[in-house]
């Protein structure tokens, strides 16, 4: 049994419920796994035993030493702390490699478990795969338990926000500073001299109602606690690969790492202390310190540590707008700004209301994650407590593992149309910075909506595959992120909105499997497909019902209810997945959607084997309420018994067997429940017990009577025909194929020609008001209850000729009884003396066809080769040759019709379909009422008696048997 990790979360089918070797090599084996390549195991794993014999759920080998992980889509990646170790290491490959494992290494680790997959089921690559929140959270505490030194420096990329007012680019000032100032270069620094203060003035009255407010992160800026940072994601992200190339002239314009800072500071006199003279970096700081002093313009300064500065071939550049800062003044502040608030951006021109801006999704109320941007230093700086991560005017973050957070990359909301506006206006217009392609991927992961926006807008393509083991899209990042805006703006700007990652998902499924329900309703109202399978078969319903998405699926089946049991690789359905991971709610939602709870998966188990291994008898019996299968094997032989048992769920064990469940039932590997169970735990108690009663009961039953096949005719007749036995411990007789017609086994040459009606003996006009016949003169004998009447002579009975298929009547012409089978409900059961008898099992009125003698039909010289005698009925109708019907190997009910003296059942001729008077059919009527229960039997005739008593006597038990012993002797 495969009991990998059945607690984990999502990713892969963590275990199975399917049987294995308790204690045996299987389990041993499993536990020895150290590679991918042996986790990977089939469908059917055994479960590994613990010492008391119980059946274990173990974490995949993979997961436990760290061979490989998913990450935040569920994907194989390497394991964190190794790929920490990496990014902290000297010795380590360049930092271009990030903290995240070589590219390459995890390729050939996917292609090798993708391998694997293919050999061994996709199951066991679900099982190899496990990761999960816990990863999650091993991979932060890798990262913060990194000494700062321990991390590579790196070129920081350059970052910017675009509503820069009155900011020139970098590269014009750059150009600037080489060349003397020209007249419009003078007349940007006017302007750029005068903004702030209309900035100021306009902004004055709200930071003051902030302030009043006391809650400066209220209005433009939220920020976020470190620890919600995905450091190592954006690690990856913001991490180029270096190059050790020559920094070319454009290196310096484009790769200058600058903070985000969007505002100017006016400065407006030597005091450093009016929120007029602060960066806007300094929203979170107290202000207070030593920094050094950009001034690119008269009225503008820039303030950040002598440590934080950019620096890029051993030139020093302010942090905040890349100016040379080797001119930088050194200034001390010794009183906190009082209020450190966040100065505006000029948003433009107010805008008229856009009639269809209200179309636009809104902008995000949640903050975007700051971006890490790292300092290339030749050493790092050391930061006393009193240099909190917020105290550098840059915004420059000094983090525990040396990584540097710069504060002005919060992202502000900025309402679209001031997005619109900027994109417009050649003053708001961004730096020309020559952003890479998958900045487009980073800015719609971070919900940078801005850029996003500024990106498409430049032009680049919506449908990037961001490079990296997964090759997901910008869409995948927004959707999985749940940036809805952001996924509209790519999709109006062309994403494939089905586009598929390396794992063929979608990102509708990254929406899904991230619980964002209002991008979910997005993208499936722009038209994403919900049928998509991923690389193991899931649907986004698997995916949500994994994790307990309630709300995604509640909204998926709105939309699409019939993928409610569609089945991934594993043959799971989303209601399996959401039973194994415990998702209440989620169940019952699935089971009053419709869920098939009978669904069979790869290894031929239901939903109640899954409630069994996850132990919740609540879920279970829900789904026992749902008609789930609760003697459903699986191809281990498991019942939701063995299952519950060895997994020591004593509360499904006990609701099971109050069920019903088969104590007794063995599994392929001869094992019964309680085989399966730990010894003496309270599952073992209850199940011993409960075989104690059991075989009581059972004791008791083999004195009473025991039913042996539920229908000895498996199905031939209208009714099922049981076999009991109360008597001994003779089983259901199989020694003769049920037929429900006579066959014949050799040329009879029956003779089917319907114009033998005028050999008819009876001469009388058919009665039958539905018959239409009465021109053959057939007779209808019976009554309108298809009974003989009871004036039918019994002495010497007639022989019936029923209307057939060349009668002008119809099919339900009160003429046809016997052709149309048995309809009374009969039972084979062990007589005391006379072998296996019939009993009615219903009152029978007299004149009721009850069967038909069926056999083979044989010459009567055949009959006499024959041995065994014991079934033959003569068809001695003195016309043409004799011959027999022989229900020794072919025959039906009649022949275990015994005997009786006191016969309750008249054996009639009667012709249907042809009137070859050599072949009559046999039908048994009853010649008296007949109570149910009573056996029914006929009288052999005079002349078997005489030939058979001398070897038996007749058993009838009648007080006026005939061919009884004492009978014969009185006689
Ligand atoms: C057509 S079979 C009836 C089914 C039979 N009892 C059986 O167990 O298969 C006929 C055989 O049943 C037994 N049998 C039928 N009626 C009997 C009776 N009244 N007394 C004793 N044996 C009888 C005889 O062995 C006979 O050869």
């Amino acid at each position: 049994m495969d009991h990998r990790g059945a607690s984990e979360g999502p990713g892969r089918r963590s275990s199975s419920p399917s049987s294995g070797t308790p204690m045996g090599a299987k389990g041993q084996a499993a536990l020895s796994v150290q590679k991918p390549s042996v986790k990977v195991t089939p469908f059917h794993g055994s479960p590994i035993a613990s010492s008391d014999g119980a059946l274990r759920s173990i974490r995949p080998a993979a997961s436990a030493h760290g061979s490989l992980f998913l990450d935040t889509y569920g994907r194989l990646t390497a394991p964190p702390v190794r790929g920490r170790a990496a990014a902290g290491s000297s010795e380590d490959p360049p930092p271009s490699s990030g903290s995240a494992p070589a590219p390459t290494g995890v390729k050939l680790q996917n292609k090798y478990v993708f391998a694997l997959l293919k050999t061994a089921g996709r199951k066991a690559l679900k099982s190899s795969t496990k990761l999960c929140p816990s990863h999650k959270g091993k991979e932060r505490r890798a990262v913060s338990s990194k000494p700062p030194s321990a991390v590579k420096r790196r070129k920081r990329k350059m970052g910017m926000y675009n509503l820069v007012p009155k900011k020139k680019a970098k590269a014009i000032k750059q150009q600037e500073k080489k060349e003397e100032p020209g007249p419009s270069v003078q007349q940007n620094r006017a302007a750029a001299e005068e903004k702030p203060v209309m900035l100021t003035e306009t902004l004055q009255p709200l930071r003051s109602e902030l302030l009043m407010e006391g809650d400066p992160g209220e209005g433009e800026y939220t920020e976020l606690a470190l620890e919600c940072l995905d450091l190592k994601a954006q690690e990856e992200l913001l991490s180029p690969p270096l190059s050790d190339a020559k920094v070319t002239e454009s290196d310096l314009l484009e790769e200058l790492p600058l903070c985000c800072c969007r505002m100017e500071t006016p400065f407006s006199g030597d005091s450093l202390s009016t929120i007029e003279q602060t960066c806007m970096a300094m929203e979170s700081m107290d202000g207070m310190g030593t920094f050094m002093e950009c001034r690119p313009y008269g009225s503008i300064s820039h303030r950040f540590h002598r440590d934080c500065a950019s620096i890029l071939k051993d030139l020093r550049f302010c942090p905040h707008c890349g100016e040379d800062a080797s001119g930088a003044k050194e200034v001390t502040v010794l009183k906190a700004d009082p209020a450190p608030s966040v100065p505006r951006s000029k948003p433009g021109p107010s805008l008229p209301a856009v009639p269809n801006m209200a179309a636009l999704p809104s902008v995000p109320t949640t903050p975007a994650v700051p971006r890490i941007l790292r300092a290339k230093k030749s050493s790092e700086p050391q930061r006393g407590r009193d240099q909190s991560p917020s105290s550098c005017p840059a915004g420059c973050l000094s983090r525990s593992k040396g990584e540097a957070v710069c504060a002005t990359d919060r992202i502000p909301k900025e309402p679209l149309e001031s997005i619109l506006t900027a994109l417009d206006d050649d003053n708001l217009k961004p730096k020309k910075v020559k952003y890479p392609t998958r900045q487009l991927y980073i800015s719609a992961k971070q919900g940078e909506l801005q850029k996003v926006i500024q990106l498409l807008v430049d032009g680049k393509d919506p449908n990037f595959l961001m490079e990296g083991p997964n090759r997901v899209t910008p869409l995948h990042a927004a959707a999985a992120e749940g940036h809805q805006e952001i996924c509209h703006m790519l999709v109006q700007a062309g994403a494939n909105l089905d586009m598929c990652d390396e794992e063929q998902r979608t990102p509708l499924m990254a929406a899904c499997e991230n619980n964002h329900v209002d991008t979910v309703k997005y993208l499936l109202r722009a038209g994403a497909a919900v049928s998509h399978k991923d690389i193991m078969g899931f649907t986004c319903l698997h995916l949500a019902a994994k994790l307990g998405h309630h709300d995604i699926i509640h909204h998926l089946l709105s939309k699409a209810s019939k993928y409610i049991n569609c089945q991934d690789d594993g043959g799971w359905t989303p209601i399996t997945w959401a039973i194994e991971h415990k998702h209440r709610e989620l169940v019952h939602l699935l089971l009053a959607r419709g869920a098939d709870v009978n669904i069979r998966d790869k290894e031929e188990n239901v939903c109640v084997h899954w409630a069994a291994l996850s132990g919740c008898d609540d879920l279970a019996q829900a789904l026992l309420e749902a008609r789930c299968d609760l003697s459903a094997v699986n191809v281990h032989g498991d019942s939701a018994l063995h299952v519950a048992a060895r997994e020591n769920h004593l509360e499904c064990v006990m609701l099971f067997l109050s069920r019903g469940a088969d104590i007794t039932q063995r599994n392929r590997e001869g094992g019964t429940a309680l085989d399966c169970c730990m010894y003496g735990s309270k599952v073992w108690t209850a199940l011993s017990t409960n075989k104690k009663l059991t075989d009581a009961r059972r004791g008791r039953d083999c004195r009473g009577e025991r039913v042996l096949s539920r229908d000895i005719s498996r199905g031939y007749e209208a009714v099922p025909i049981a076999c009991v036995n109360s008597v001994d411990s003779e089983p259901s007789p199989e020694n003769f194929k049920y037929i429900p017609d006579s066959c014949v086994t050799s040329a009879l040459n029956i003779d089917r020609d319907i114009t033998h009606l005028q050999h008819c003996s009876c001469t009388e006009d058919c009665s039958s008001s539905s018959c239409m016949c009465g021109q053959l003169s057939l007779r209808c004998w019976y009554d309108g209850e298809g009974r003989l009447p009871l004036d039918f002579c019994q002495r010497e009975p007639p022989v019936l000729f029923e209307c057939n298929h060349a009668c002008s009547c119809l099919r339900s012409c009160r003429n046809r009884v016997v052709q149309n089978g048995l309809r009374l409900r009969l039972q084979l059961f062990r007589t005391q003396r006379m072998g296996w008898g019939v009993r009615a099992m219903q009152d029978i009125p007299q004149g009721t066809f009850i069967c038909e003698y069926v056999g083979e039909i044989i010459t009567d010289a055949e009959a006499d080769k024959r041995e065994n005698d014991s079934f033959l009925f003569t068809l001695d109708n003195k016309v043409g040759d004799v011959h027999c019907i022989d229900a020794r190997l072919f025959g039906n009910i009649g022949r275990f019709i015994n005997h009786l003296c006191e016969p309750t059942l008249l054996a009639v001729r009667v012709f249907t379909m042809h009137q070859d008077l050599r072949f009559p059919r046999i039908a048994f009527f009853s010649s008296c009422s007949i109570k149910a229960g009573d056996q029914i039997g006929f009288d052999y005739g005079d002349h078997y008696w005489r030939v058979k008593s001398k070897y038996f006597s007749c058993q009838c038990g009648s007080l006026k048997c005939r061919h009884s012993a004492s009978s014969r002797e009185s006689h």
